[in-house]
């Protein structure tokens, strides 16, 4: 199986509610879609959000790094050689993770596709049902109390509550949240690094002296000030994950050993694809340390090689924030992962099993 040709399309699917968070107001779901086709006529699907926020890609950036960079190496490539094909995808340019995880997740697609196997069972195996939290926008306190109600209704069992707007308030929206749904669900906070060091200690002893039990607290602090993240790891008694300020398995390593937080948040946007999450996972599982495994704005696509490699590497992937599909007003995959609000279960067909993508727009490079 040789890969001949890559092409391009745009996805564009509206979000449920606005997504909001200390960095950004989202209400479209605007991503770019990577087909990699073979000689032998199957095709490999990958996807790409452009977070210039968070890694700096836009839709620009990241069709000409695939165009210009990473496309040229890969025509002719066949795809049993894995490793050497990624190789090629990381090291064609620095930078442009998001560019990178859309073609290493359609090469994995055929890699699987070729052995005729679910991608989780060629990473590893594992129990093909996992269960994700759901996002709760920063917003007023009273509708991020009934968007948590409502949640909860439909049976999430964990909340990722967005704060990082104005320290205040934050305290007041988690207090009133933890009221409303104590004991129906476990609450994660993400500050999208809206805080300063020292807000983030206040913040989080505010909400400890009062009671509130919290699961976690994610990036309070800005993505390149390790210290002050440390500085809040080692003053709270709520575990600390690094979101924003660890991409790669290197500045992982860094990390773990500065002792800066408790738990990582993997994401494929911005590991660059499946290779370097693998790599990210096993790192922390040698040091002993927990994983989330995180998206961007993504539909089923990427986010369903989230999922395998979530299920594949669940021993040290203990937390899931895979809730991209779930926000969007609809699926337009027909294929092998299932998104039931908080289940997420795969099927038996090869690879990701995408059989189709509706509402796809050709995009000529
Ligand atoms: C969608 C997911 N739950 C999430 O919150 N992801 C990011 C932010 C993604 C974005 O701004 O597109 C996170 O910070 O964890
Ligand atoms: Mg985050």
């Amino acid at each position: 199986m040789k890969i001949t040709d890559i092409r391009f399309g745009m996805l564009r699917v509206p979000l449920k509610t606005p997504f909001k968070t200390a960095l950004r107001t989202v209400e479209l779901v605007e991503d770019i879609v990577v087909s990699i086709h073979t000689d032998t006529g199957h095709v490999g699907y990958g996807e790409a959000p452009a977070t210039a926020v968070i890694t700096g890609d836009t839709h620009g950036s990241i069709v000409s790094a695939i165009n210009k960079f990473i496309a040229p190496r890969l025509i002719g490539e066949e795809i049993a050689n894995l490793n050497r094909i990624t190789r090629l995808i990381q090291g064609a340019l620095e930078r442009n993770t998001s560019a990178k995880a859309a073609v290493e997740i359609a090469v994995y697609d055929l890699w699987a596709q070729l052995y005729e196997t679910p991608l989780y069972k060629m990473l590893g195996g594992g129990e093909p049902v996992i269960t994700t939290d759901i996002t709760i926008s920063v917003d007023h306190i009273d509708k991020m109390v009934a968007d948590s109600l409502s949640a909860v209704d439909r049976g999430f069992e964990s909340l990722k509550i967005k704060v990082g707007k104005d320290i205040g308030v934050d305290i007041e929206r988690v207090k009133a949240i933890y009221a409303a749904v104590e004991g129906r669900a476990l609450l994660r906070l993400d500050a999208n690094q809206g805080w300063t060091a020292k807000q983030a200690v206040y913040a989080m002893q505010s909400l400890e002296d009062a009671g509130v039990r919290l699961e976690l607290l994610e990036q309070p602090v800005k993505a390149q000030d390790i210290d002050g993240l440390k500085y809040v790891t080692d003053r709270v008694h709520t575990p600390v994950m690094a979101d924003e300020s660890v991409f790669g398995p290197l500045e992982v390593i860094d990390l773990i050993k500065a002792r800066a937080a408790d738990i990582i948040n993997i994401k494929l946007m911005k590991t660059g694809g499946i290779s370097n999450a693998i790599r990210i996972a096993d790192i922390a599982a040698l040091y002993g340390v927990e994983c989330m495994i995180g998206c961007m704005l993504e539909t089923s696509i990427s986010v369903a090689a989230a999922v395998h490699v979530a299920v594949a590497k669940s021993g040290v992937i203990t937390k899931v924030d895979l809730d991209g599909p779930s926000l969007c007003a609809f699926d337009p995959v027909d294929g092998g992962v299932t998104f039931n609000e908080s289940e997420i279960s795969i099927s038996d067909a090869p690879g990701l099993g995408i059989r189709e993508i509706r509402g796809l727009e050709p995009l000529s490079v």
